[in-house]
């Protein structure tokens, strides 16, 4: 959540009795809303929210109170609760709610503005977390976009029985792209589920929520996406046709296409072209002229990702919270995205938030970022000028391009596209002298070939616009441009050497130098003239002169004559600057044909700062990062030597650990963590995820030796996560995030899997964890780290060569217990966890009966294993009975539970799984 620095002031909402009734009463006359979606009523000076929902939601938000929230007619049964707050803390409001929290927000206005009291509101402005295109100055304004601005729309059908079939469409509103995306996907939604992580999309359009699509709400709702229905979804004929006008008029077709984008292969997915024409609709994209004739559209290319999941997203812990600003304190240690962003421009933020989700699967572009980072790195003045020096001035050319095509730019604005287009050959010369092939075809040639595009542009302003002018602080059209701006233009010299001449004089008058008396120009008071506070008494006996007002630098004065002159300057100014105006929308007119280019160097500019970042995050980190040598998939080596956790070693009273792994296809391929509570199996396997996903986006890893064998999914069970909270039990989550690895790894994956089976009792919980291992063990043969607590599970490691077993170490005598945080081969002799208990400060009342509870349970459990295997079958069967039929507790859908736990049972019988097998044949 951002830092909200609110104004506890609160406007006052001054109505009468009559015109609280009459609003009380428009109000209960609104459409019912969703809790999601706040209402704004736009009071011209400030706003009010209204109902006790939105009220408490705000007051608190911008409060911190509820005590702000009062009420309309107070005294009546209908009376209505409100909360006011001034424009600031609207913006402050809107932004959390869009930018954070996932919400939707409406703006009530009168067309009369504040001298209307009649009720005629209408809903202008409506903004969701995928559509803040009425937001956006507001969320924006000059400011950096730190966000990505998008949003997804999904159809889905049921073919042949029990296939989904999916169609997709993505906007990516900053960028001016549709993806589209058409596939069949099983009944877990796995391949959508990678499709959420890889886009991230804040909101989705579904067009019900009935059917199949009661499932998605829950996939999209679990990865924090929100959920909207748009109004009107089913398609007539003409609507159909409607898209393809739309996208004629949104799509930029290349220099000598056919204008008709009926002739994109596109057009063949109808589901995820159904699915473009609802988003392009809800977001009015067509009603917004600059997105005319700047769109792309293209297929999305799964294959070209490594899959992640979203559970090893949590695991990784690869973002930030929503809303966390870089500077704030902690981002470089809180998420893989914080490490690895060192960027210095907005442009670079936005792409290495999308590269971290979208690590690459082409070893060809992965060594090229490698390439580049390692030769910045080897050139640590050059990559520090670019870092600190180059990069830094870098505006954010997005912004500035939005503002070209909306028509609202000024001339600053194109004074600092200018810049950049000054700027950015002073970048390129200076990678061309770090003489790295690399670094010049993927970085300089395209910069280069940009840079000669808008060559055109920077001509136009060195034309327009008046250098001299800027280093005052103003930004004009220069006068030799347009004939009628030049003779203003004389004129105003003319007027300015007459008021020099004036300088002169009362300087004379005052028996002064005229560098003691100052001539300047401030907005209010327009040209006067200035002594310092010690000449005042001189001043002061010359009556020709009047005193204006003194200042901290001087007495301000002025007479008849310079008055006269200054008032014609500023009136002459003032037409100017109306006749500029016509000048400069020409101008801005002819920049708006090099949008497309300007973006397309925006984004070279971007990369480069993320490559810069990714060599400044090397050089950082306590121990420098190394780079990995990258094996394309299915070469067979995973060796991570003295790895580290990149979050953890920057944590100021952490002594971090480093240890190693070893992985080799067909000889080596899972390896069982065992090892005390707290002793740190979590910590390493996250950070083999970690490294192996750092590499895969381009950056270098924290170990002192790497070898990275590709993987094509990095797939995560880790801890029991927040979707307790969402409604689903502990036990939910394992199956559904079990079944989905289950079903996605292949042979080239990286499964890390912790704590399985933890959310259930042990029993059940052995057996799950037992399954799911052996199944990868035997059948899917991937690289995996199974960290778990049932030492049962090590006796996999007897019957399966490839499975190896390891411990986290630790030293325990009678009194002391230390963990060592060392990874060591073999299975850990004993149990620790009473220790772990000792050394958690619990009263050796506690631990003393715990080590009794223990010792007995320890007794017990044997025995029971080795008597009754059914027994422990049934448990399974009694949880799963009892999941069917009491929701164990959780707000879920019986009918969907029970499908749920069906097709988990059906995977699990399935899994080939001797351990089951040999359990069932006792039933
Ligand atoms: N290699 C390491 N070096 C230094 N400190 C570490 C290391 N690994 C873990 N730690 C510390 O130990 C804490 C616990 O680690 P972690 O959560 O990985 O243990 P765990 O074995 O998974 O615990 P549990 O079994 O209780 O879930 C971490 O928060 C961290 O502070």
């Amino acid at each position: 959540m951002e830092v909200i620095n609110a104004n506890r002031q609160e406007p006052q909402l001054n109505l009468d009795i009559n015109g609280q009734r009459s609003f009380v009463k428009y109000h209960a006359k609104l459409e019912e809303k969703p809790t999601t979606t706040v209402r704004f009523f736009d009071r011209t000076d400030f706003y009010s929210v209204h109902g006790a929902d939105d009220c408490e939601l705000i007051a608190k938000l911008v409060y911190k109170s509820t005590a702000f929230v009062h009420q309309l007619l107070p005294d009546e049964p209908d009376k209505l609760s409100y909360v006011t707050l001034s424009k600031a803390n609207f913006n402050m409001a809107v932004r959390e709610l869009l930018l954070v929290r996932n919400f939707r927000v409406e703006v009530y206005v009168r067309p009369g503005g504040a001298s209307t009291t009649s009720n005629n509101w209408c809903l202008e402005y409506r903004g969701s977390p995928g559509n803040l295109i009425q937001f956006e100055e507001i969320l924006f304004g000059n400011k950096e976009i730190l966000v990505s601005n998008n949003l997804l729309s999904l159809q889905v059908r049921l073919v042949d029985g029990n296939q989904r079939r999916l169609g997709v469409a993505f906007v990516e509103q900053n960028d001016c792209q549709f993806h589209v995306l058409e596939f069949v996907d099983n009944d877990f939604f796995t391949e959508l589920e990678a499709i959420v992580v890889l886009l991230g999309p804040k909101e989705c359009l579904l067009p019900s929520l009935d059917g199949e699509y009661i499932a998605v709400k829950n996939l999209l709702e679990r990865n924090n996406v929100g959920v909207t229905i748009p109004k009107r979804s089913a398609a007539t004929p003409a609507e159909k046709n409607d898209l393809l006008q739309d996208l004629n008029r949104l799509i930029r077709f290349a220099k000598g296409q056919q204008e008709d984008a009926l002739t994109f292969p596109e057009m063949q997915l109808t589901m995820a072209m159904e699915a473009l024409r609802v988003a392009i609709k809800y977001l009015n994209l067509t009603n917004d002229a600059s997105n005319l004739g700047h769109y792309e559209i293209k297929q999305l290319n799964l294959k070209r990702f490594v899959h992640l999941d979203s559970a090893a997203v949590a695991a990784l812990n690869i973002l930030p919270k929503p809303g966390t600003h870089p500077n704030s304190p902690g981002y470089h240690w809180q998420s893989i995205l914080g490490v690895l962003d060192h960027c210095r421009t907005p442009q670079g933020h936005r792409l290495l938030a999308q590269w971290i989700k979208q690590p690459l699967r082409s070893i060809e572009i992965l060594n090229d970022r490698h390439d580049i980072v390692q030769c910045l790195l080897e050139s640590p003045g050059t990559l520090s000028t670019l870092h600190d020096d180059y990069l830094k001035r870098i505006p954010d050319v997005l912004m500035l391009t939005k503002r070209l095509l909306r028509q609202k730019a000024t001339m600053q604005d194109l004074f600092r596209v200018y810049q950049v287009v000054l700027r950015t050959p002073r970048i390129v010369n200076t990678l061309l002298s770090l003489e790295n092939a690399t670094v010049k075809n993927v970085l300089c040639n395209a910069m280069k070939s940009f840079l000669e595009d808008l060559s055109g542009l920077k001509q136009l302003v060195e034309q327009v616009v008046d250098f001299e002018a800027i280093e005052a602080g103003d930004y004009l059209v220069k006068a030799s441009f347009d004939e009628n701006l030049q003779d203003m233009k004389n004129d105003m010299s003319r007027l300015l050497s007459k008021m020099e001449r004036l300088q002169q004089k009362a300087a004379d008058d005052l028996n002064m130098e005229k560098t003691q008396v100052r001539l300047d120009n401030v907005a209010k008071i327009g040209y006067h003239l200035r002594v310092t506070l010690k000449d005042d008494s001189a001043l002061r006996k010359n009556k020709n002169y009047k005193i204006l007002d003194v200042v901290k630098g001087g007495v301000r004065f002025t007479n008849e004559k310079l008055s006269e002159y200054s008032e014609e300057y500023s009136s002459l100014c003032e037409k100017y600057e109306e006749q500029q105006k016509s000048v400069v929308e020409e101008i801005i007119k002819v920049a708006n044909g090099y949008a497309a280019t300007l973006c397309s160097l925006n984004n070279e500019l971007a990369q480069l700062d993320c490559l810069v970042s990714f060599a400044i995050a090397a050089l950082a980190a306590p121990t420098p990062y190394v780079r990995p040598k990258m094996h394309k998939e299915g070469t067979g080596v995973l060796m991570l030597k003295d790895l580290r956790h990149p979050c953890l070693e920057l944590q100021e009273h952490v002594t971090f650990i480093a240890n190693s792994v070893a992985f080799e296809k067909d000889a080596c391929n899972m390896f069982i963590i065992t090892g005390p509570n707290m002793g740190g199996k979590s910590t390493y396997i996250r950070s083999v995820g970690t490294a192996v996903l750092m590499a895969h986006v381009g950056a270098f890893v924290p170990c002192s030796e790497a070898t990275i064998t590709m993987v094509d999914s990095i797939l995560g069970r880790v801890g029991a996560s927040d979707n307790i909270v969402k409604g689903l039990s502990t036990f939910m989550v394992e199956m559904i995030e079990t079944s989905g690895i289950v079903r996605t790894a292949t042979e080239n994956s990286l499964v890390i899997i912790d704590e399985l089976g933890r959310g259930t009792s042990t029993y059940e919980g052995c057996g799950i964890a037992w399954s799911i291992a052996e199944h990868l063990a035997k059948q899917t043969k991937c690289f995996t780290l199974f960290a778990t607590h049932f030492h049962e599970i090590t006796n996999l490691a007897e019957t399966v060569p490839t499975v190896k077993n390891c411990h986290m170490a630790a030293v325990a005598d009678a009194e002391n217990f230390t963990l060592l945080y060392q990874v060591r081969p073999g299975i850990m002799e004993k149990s620790f966890g009473i220790q772990v208990a000792r050394l958690a400060n619990f009263p050796d009342v506690v631990v003393q009966t715990a080590q009794r509870i223990y010792s007995e349970f320890e007794d017990e459990y044997t025995e029971k294993q080795s008597q009754s295997d059914k027994e422990l079958l049934d448990k399974i069967d009694a949880a799963l009975e009892r999941l069917t039929t009491t929701g164990n507790d959780v707000d879920i859908n019986e009918a969907e539970l029970s499908e749920l736990v069906a097709t988990f049972a059906k995977d699990i019988k399935n899994l080939d799984s001797e351990y089951f097998r040999a359990l069932r044949s006792v039933e």
